[in-house]
C-alpha cells in the first residue's frame, strides 16, 4: 500500500481512533499523524505507548496542516469539536468522522465547515466492548464494513481517496444515505445494544435475590449480552440520545413481539412458539449461507500484526 493522505489527524484517542491508527502504520498510508485526547491522561498513555506519531496538546495543532481529520469522540461531542477546529482547517482538507449514528452528526458538523472543506462521514462496523488509547488493534477493521455517507460538500475525488484509505484499513466500503444508515443501524446495532443493557440489569436486580448464581451459572448467551453490556456508557448514551426516532421505531415494534411471545408461553401455544424459532433460525442459516458471518476480532494479536 501507499500513503493515501500526507497528514492525518486524529481527534479523540480511544478504541476506534487508535485502531485507526495501527492500522495505518500496517498499510502505510500515511505520511504523519498527528492525535489530540481532550484529557492529559489520554495524551499522557498515547505517548507511553507510541500512538500517533505526534501527539498535540492542543486541537488547533493537531488538525492545522492535515489532509484528513477524523473526528472520532462521542457522537454528541462531534458539533463542538468541529465548532472550534472549523476556522483552523487546510483549504481542501477532507474532514470525516466515526460516529455511530449519521444524520444528527452531519447536522451538528457541517455548519461549522469553511467552504473548500470536505466533509465525507463515516462508519466503521467494528468495536469491542473496550474502550480507551489501550484498546486499539490494526486488524480491527479486517473484512468489515465501513458506510460512507458523502455530504453535499464532498467531491467524487474526497470520497474516492477516503474509500481507498478505508480499504487500506482493511474494511469493506459501501456509500448509504443518512437516514437509511440511522435505521439499519437501530435494527442491527443500537437496539440489540439495549436489549443486552436491560437483560444485564434485570440480572442485576435478581442477583440480588439469588447471591452470585446469575455470574456464576451464567452461559454462553448471557455471556455474550454481559460483554455488550460492558461498552462505553458514554457512548451508547449518545448514541440512543442521537438516534432516538429509529431506535423507537424499532423498540415498538421488539416490544410488539416480545408480548406475542409472552401470550404464546402463557396460553401454551407451542406452534406459534415453533413456528417463530424455526423462521429466525433460517434467517441466522442465510446469513451464514451467503458468507455474511464474519468471526470476532482476534484480541490475541499484537497491535501491528498483519
Ligand atoms: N466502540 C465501538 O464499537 C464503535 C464502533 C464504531 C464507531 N464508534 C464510534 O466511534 C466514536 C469513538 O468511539 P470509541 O469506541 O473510540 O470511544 P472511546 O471511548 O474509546 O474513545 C473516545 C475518545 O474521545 C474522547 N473525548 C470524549 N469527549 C471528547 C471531547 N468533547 N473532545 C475531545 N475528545 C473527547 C475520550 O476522552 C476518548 O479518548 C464514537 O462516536 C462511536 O459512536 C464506536
Ligand atoms: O462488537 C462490538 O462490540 C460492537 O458492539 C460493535 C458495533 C456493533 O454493534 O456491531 C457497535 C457500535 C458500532 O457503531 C459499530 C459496531
Amino acid at each position: 500500500m501507499s500513503v493515501i493522505y500526507n497528514r492525518v489527524a486524529l481527534i479523540g484517542l480511544g478504541l476506534i481512533a487508535s485502531s485507526m491508527f495501527w492500522a495505518t502504520k500496517r498499510g502505510g498510508l500515511a505520511g504523519h499523524v498527528t492525535g489530540y485526547a481532550r484529557s492529559q491522561d489520554t495524551r499522557d498513555t498515547a505517548r507511553r505507548i507510541g500512538l500517533c506519531d505526534e501527539v498535540c496538546d492542543n486541537l488547533i495543532d493537531a488538525v492545522k496542516d492535515a489532509d484528513l481529520i477524523v473526528l472520532a469522540v462521542p457522537v454528541g461531542a462531534m458539533g463542538a469539536v468541529a465548532a472550534e477546529i472549523g476556522p483552523h482547517l487546510k483549504p481542501g482538507a477532507t474532514v470525516t468522522d466515526v460516529g455511530s449514528v449519521k444524520r444528527t452528526v452531519i447536522d451538528a458538523v457541517a455548519p461549522h465547515l469553511p467552504e473548500g472543506v470536505h466533509f465525507v462521514p463515516a462508519h466503521p462496523l467494528a468495536g469491542t466492548e473496550h474502550s480507551g488509547p489501550e484498546s486499539g488493534f490494526a486488524t480491527l477493521f479486517d473484512n468489515r464494513w465501513c458506510l460512507l455517507v458523502p455530504h453535499e460538500s464532498s467531491t467524487a475525488e474526497s470520497v474516492a481517496q477516503l474509500r481507498v484509505y478505508w480499504e487500506g484499513l482493511g474494511a469493506n466500503v459501501e456509500e448509504m444515505d443518512a437516514d437509511h444508515h440511522d435505521l439499519v443501524l437501530a435494527v442491527t446495532s443500537h437496539t440489540p445494544h439495549l436489549i443486552a443493557y436491560t437483560m444485564v440489569g434485570v440480572a442485576d436486580d435478581l442477583r440480588r435475590v439469588t447471591d452470585s448464581e446469575v455470574i456464576k451459572y451464567s452461559a454462553a448467551g448471557f455471556r455474550d449480552f454481559t460483554r455488550i453490556a460492558a461498552s462505553d456508557p458514554t457512548m451508547w448514551r449518545d448514541v440512543f440520545l442521537n438516534n432516538k426516532e429509529a431506535t423507537l421505531e424499532i423498540l415498538g415494534r421488539f416490544t410488539e413481539e416480545l408480548f406475542a411471545l409472552q401470550r404464546a408461553i402463557r396460553t401454551g401455544d407451542g406452534d406459534m412458539l415453533h413456528d417463530y424459532f424455526t423462521r429466525t433460525r433460517s434467517i441466522r442459516r442465510g446469513i451464514i449461507e451467503a458468507g455474511q458471518d464474519t468471526d470476532a476480532p482476534d484480541f490475541g494479536r499484537s497491535k501491528l500484526e498483519k
